[in-house]
């Protein structure tokens, strides 16, 4: 099952066009890391896929509040603590329970200090937990291994991977080899990008189709 389909698509920040030419087809259970030098368009690209900014060519699809996205901010409220922040996010959207995110990302002994007072990989820690409070199939990560030790890291794709096992699916963009080689490549260049299919297989599945 397709859960987000991108198809022939340009982004611009600044009113420059930053890259064109985008196609692939994210299906339940896989996912896709994006990769490419500083500045070529991931983080616009990403933003445009989450609809923060307008699309400058091409389609995308996908479910009405299918998509989740983590951008360079962790996007944490300061004085509230690890619990209720994650709280209030599940609040926002419609979750019943907060413990596998606690859990997920090793928070439980942080869980009554307030974000201000965390680490900055804490931080990282508690706003990609937010992730799974969401409910939402499509995760759209924009370096999310930034402040990450090795350890969390590993916390990180393992819960990527019991989402995409839950029939998720996620786009990332990142600089370091995430240890997930059941995910696409999509390598950006300057004004293209190659065409990818990416479906639910158990090995590297990178099929061209454009
Ligand atoms: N707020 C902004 N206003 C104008 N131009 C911007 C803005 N933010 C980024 N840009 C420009 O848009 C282009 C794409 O930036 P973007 O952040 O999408 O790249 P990136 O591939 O995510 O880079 P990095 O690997 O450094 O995170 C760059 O040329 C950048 O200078």
């Amino acid at each position: 099952m397709s859960l987000l389909s991108v198809r022939d698509v340009a982004v611009a920040r600044g009113g420059l066009r930053a890259i064109e030419g985008v196609s692939f087809i994210l299906n339940a259970g896989s996912a896709l890391v994006l990769r490419g030098p500083n500045g070529i368009g991931k983080t616009t690209l990403l933003r445009t896929l989450t609809g923060l900014q307008p699309l400058v060519a091409g389609t995308v699809e996908a479910a009405p509040d299918a998509i989740a996205y983590a951008g360079h901010s962790d996007g944490l409220k300061p004085a509230l603590t690890v619990t209720e922040n994650l709280r209030f996010w599940a609040d926002i959207f419609g979750s019943r329970e907060i413990a596998p995110a606690l859990g997920a990302m090793n928070l439980r002994e942080l869980a009554a200090r307030p974000a201000h007072a965390l680490s900055a990989g804490q931080k990282r820690r508690l706003g990609l937990a937010r992730l799974m409070v969401t409910g939402r199939p499509v995760w759209l990560l924009d370096e999310p291994t930034v402040s990450l030790d090795h350890d969390s890291v590993a916390l990180l794709v393992s819960m990527l991977r019991d989402h995409l096992g839950r029939g998720g699916a996620a786009v990332i963009a990142t600089h370091i080899e995430l240890g997930l080689p059941e995910a696409g490549i999509l390598e950006l260049g300057t004004f293209r990008a190659a065409n990818l299919r990416c479906e639910s297989r158990p090995a590297g599945f990178n099929e061209a189709f454009g």
